[in-house]
């Protein structure tokens, strides 16, 4: 057998490279990881966690409010967001510090540069040192689409939000899912001025239609501007702010571009198609069901797959893929009902098929719903209702799809996924017993 470096190099440290390369080292396995970045990836150093936290920060707006209401004399309170920025960034810095002691406690050799693939079993790195390994997983994620527009180098990405000097007075969003209605919630609820602006009239597709139109309502019912069917024209600075213009309607001051018009797979200059790595339309890598790719040493987890782009799919396939190759474990992903959540003012979540999903593909469905006022905005004089939806199977009530927008919505969502990834039907529901008073309880009160 070819003597290699490595039993297997890893390029990229996110969610699915970290979880893979500690995973196999754990399997005996003698294993490189190669960051450009930092150790985390997208996920703990500029996605899920930062935004969670400042989704929190941002919720403090409407608790400080509610608050009077239950009896609490609060003073005028003012945000400083230079406070919340450094606090975040300092949380993401010592999770940074923790996975990188994770891969050194495991025997992981993390090679901080940028590294390319120079044939199917060899790594170029930065600074011109080429490795060997007997396999390599591309674990390199996505990277935020900016639009080939005028002026668009004025606007910026998830990749900078986080670092902002100053809160924006007015912000642009552009696009309508996930990262979008996050941020025009964070920012709306932080005291920005917010306009989302999409090139088609539906946001978060793929999402249940009743709760994105709930979202939508509560979101405009809020203050936050929607601006549907638009498409840039050019940004353009303006005084201290930016003037963008769009073809069918009046130009926009403000003073953010934030661009969340989706993430493409990060292949670009990887050497991929030089090592005879199948790449789709997108620049996906092409993998078979255990993510190996049309090179038989070359295997590919994550977002750079273009399978669903989330961080428990891609720990997922980090983790079968080790399994597989190096722990003598064979097992695959089950993509089947994996459950998702907008972290939105209120937050939304789903499992399983939307009500016009499932009637696509079962024809007869039933659905049962609550449509309430959660007890807790009732005191406090806040209109929003929540709803959550259950679709069945017409015949036997087994339950395709479970949609919910309201508070905590993903926290109890991810309960009830166990249930519809099992298999339940609505009278496995019906024989549970509410916990009362809670908001979950409409879950086995469902009409
Ligand atoms: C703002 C935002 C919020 C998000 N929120 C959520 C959420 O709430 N829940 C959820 O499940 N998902 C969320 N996601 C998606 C989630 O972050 C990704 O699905 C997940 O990080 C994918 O993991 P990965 O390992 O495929 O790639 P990544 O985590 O992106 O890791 C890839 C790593 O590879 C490195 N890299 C790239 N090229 C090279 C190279 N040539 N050499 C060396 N290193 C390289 C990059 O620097 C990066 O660190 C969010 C994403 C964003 C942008
Ligand atoms: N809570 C979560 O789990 C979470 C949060 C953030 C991101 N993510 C992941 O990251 C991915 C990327 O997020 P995202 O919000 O950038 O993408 P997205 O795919 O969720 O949404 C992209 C949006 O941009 C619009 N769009 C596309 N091209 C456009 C253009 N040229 N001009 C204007 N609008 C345009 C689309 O119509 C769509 O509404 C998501 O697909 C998701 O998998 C997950």
């Amino acid at each position: 057998m070819a003597d290699f470096d490595y039993d297997l190099f890893v390029i990229g440290g996110g969610s699915g490279g970290v979880r893979a390369a500690r995973v196999a080292a754990a399997h005996g396995a003698r294993v490189a990881l190669a960051e450009e970045h930092k150790v985390g990836g997208t996920c703990v150093i500029r996605g899920c966690v930062p935004k969670k936290l400042l989704v929190y920060g941002a919720h403090f707006a409407e608790d400080l409010a509610d608050a009077r209401r239950f009896g609490w004399d609060v003073p005028q309170c003012a945000f400083d967001w230079p406070t919340l920025r450094d606090n975040v960034l300092a949380e993401v810095e010592r999770l940074n510090q923790a996975y990188t002691t994770t891969l050194n406690s495991n025997n992981v050799e993390i090679v901080l540069e940028r590294a390319t693939v120079a044939g199917p079993h060899a790594v170029r790195l930065a600074g011109g040192r080429e490795v060997s390994a007997r396999i390599i997983l591309i674990a390199t994620g996505a990277w935020p689409v900016v639009p080939d527009v005028p002026g668009a180098e004025h606007g910026i990405t998830s990749n900078e939000v986080f670092h902002l000097e100053n809160l924006p007075r007015r912000v642009l969003i552009a696009g309508g899912g996930y990262i979008a209605n996050e941020f025009a919630g964070i920012f709306h609820q932080l005291g920005s001025d917010v306009t989302l602006v999409n090139r088609t009239d539906v946001i978060l597709r793929g999402y249940d239609e009743s709760v994105r139109d709930r979202l939508l309502q509560i979101s405009m019912t809020k203050g936050i501007r929607f601006q549907f069917n638009s498409r840039f024209e050019r940004i353009e600075k303006s005084g201290d702010g930016l003037r963008v213009s769009f073809d069918s309607c009046e130009p926009l001051e403000v003073d953010l571009v934030l661009f969340a018009i989706g993430r493409a797979p990060h292949t670009k200059g990887l050497g991929l198609e030089e090592a005879g790595v199948s790449l789709d339309a997108k620049g996906a890598v092409v993998v078979d069901d255990d993510s190996r790719s049309s090179v038989d040493s070359i295997y590919a987890v994550g977002d750079v797959t273009n399978r669903v782009q989330l961080t428990p799919v891609a720990i997922r396939e980090g983790q079968a893929f080790a399994d597989t190759v190096f722990g003598n474990k064979p097992w695959r992903v089950d993509y089947h009902c994996i459950p998702s959540a907008v972290f939105s003012h209120p937050p939304l979540a789903g499992v399983g098929l939307t009500e016009s999903q499932a009637r696509q593909k079962y024809g007869a469905v039933r659905v049962y719903s609550s449509d309430f006022r959660p007890m807790k905005n009732v005191l406090a004089n806040r209109g929003e209702r929540a709803l959550y939806k259950m679709v069945c199977e017409a015949e036997t009530d087994r339950i395709l799809g479970l949609h919910m927008i309201g508070p905590d919505a993903p926290e109890i969502l991810q309960a009830a996924a166990v249930a519809v990834k099992a298999g339940l039907d609505k009278k496995a529901f019906d024989d549970t017993v509410a916990l009362h008073p809670s908001m979950a309880e409409e879950l086995v009160l469902l009409r």
